[in-house]
């Protein structure tokens, strides 16, 4: 099990189910966990923040259901996470990242009642910022997420080219993150570039297509983690 308060040795690797094949889902989960993942991404998309689809809470509650131990880190791609918080953490998420995007135009402070909302439900809370975004945006949460997580391509699909410009925002950030705060990276990662985002400040990286679509998984997930 993961804990977000303690800096891994090595980065943990966590593959995006986004990448997995959907009719076997439960057998490419064992797979990858079997194979070194650290835990498992859950990419939720709502068709509106983002334009996608992905999956919902019936998915995450069957995963839990059969994977009692594992650590799942549900991101939340949705205009409306405030929905999502509580139906993700009853269906068994340990941690919920949402977007610092989506509190634009809402209340003030919205993002200080997620964060709350979220951990009131006993899981972990992380924010992310898509690559347009500054790091001055979400540097106020320091110090009152667990996670900061780093969009390294416009989030909504997998399988898509690195942003290398997202590095210099890792830079910036990643110093004045606390001890027991981690960062993490999601989208086009993998063993040709988990080096230079671990040498940026990332200790946790989300790897899609270059682990569920790896010849060899456990070879793909070694060589993430070793950079
Ligand atoms: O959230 C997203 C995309 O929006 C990611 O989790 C991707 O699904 C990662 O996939 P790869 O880029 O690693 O294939």
């Amino acid at each position: 099990m993961i804990d977000l308060s303690q800096k891994p040795a090595q980065p943990l690797v966590l593959p995006s189910i986004l990448a997995a094949d959907f009719t076997t889902l439960g057998e490419d989960v064992a797979d990858v966990l079997d194979k070194g993942a650290d835990g498992i991404h859950v990419d939720i998309m709502d068709g509106h923040f983002v334009p996608n689809l992905s999956i919902g809470v019936p998915i995450m509650a069957s995963l839990r259901k059969r994977f009692p131990d594992a650590y799942f880190d549900v991101h939340l791609m949705v205009t409306n996470p405030e929905l999502f918080v509580q139906p993700f953490a009853d269906a068994g998420a340990d941690h919920i990242t949402f977007h610092i995007e989506a509190t634009a135009g809402r209340k003030e402070n919205h993002e200080f009642d997620l964060i709350k909302q979220i951990k009131a439900t006993g899981c972990t809370a992380g924010i992310s910022f898509n690559p347009p975004t500054t790091a001055a945006s979400v540097q106020h949460l320091v110090g009152h997420v667990e996670m900061f997580l780093a969009m390294s391509v416009h989030p909504g699909f997998g399988g898509q080219k690195f942003i290398p410009e997202v590095l210099d925002k890792i830079r910036e950030l990643s110093p004045k993150l606390p001890d027991t705060a981690r960062f993490e990276i999601d989208g086009g990662v993998g063993p040709v570039n988990a080096g230079d985002v671990a040498a940026a400040g990332v200790d946790m990286i989300v790897a899609g297509s270059a682990v569920f679509g790896a010849p060899d998984r456990a070879a793909a997930i070694a060589a993430i983690k070793a950079g």
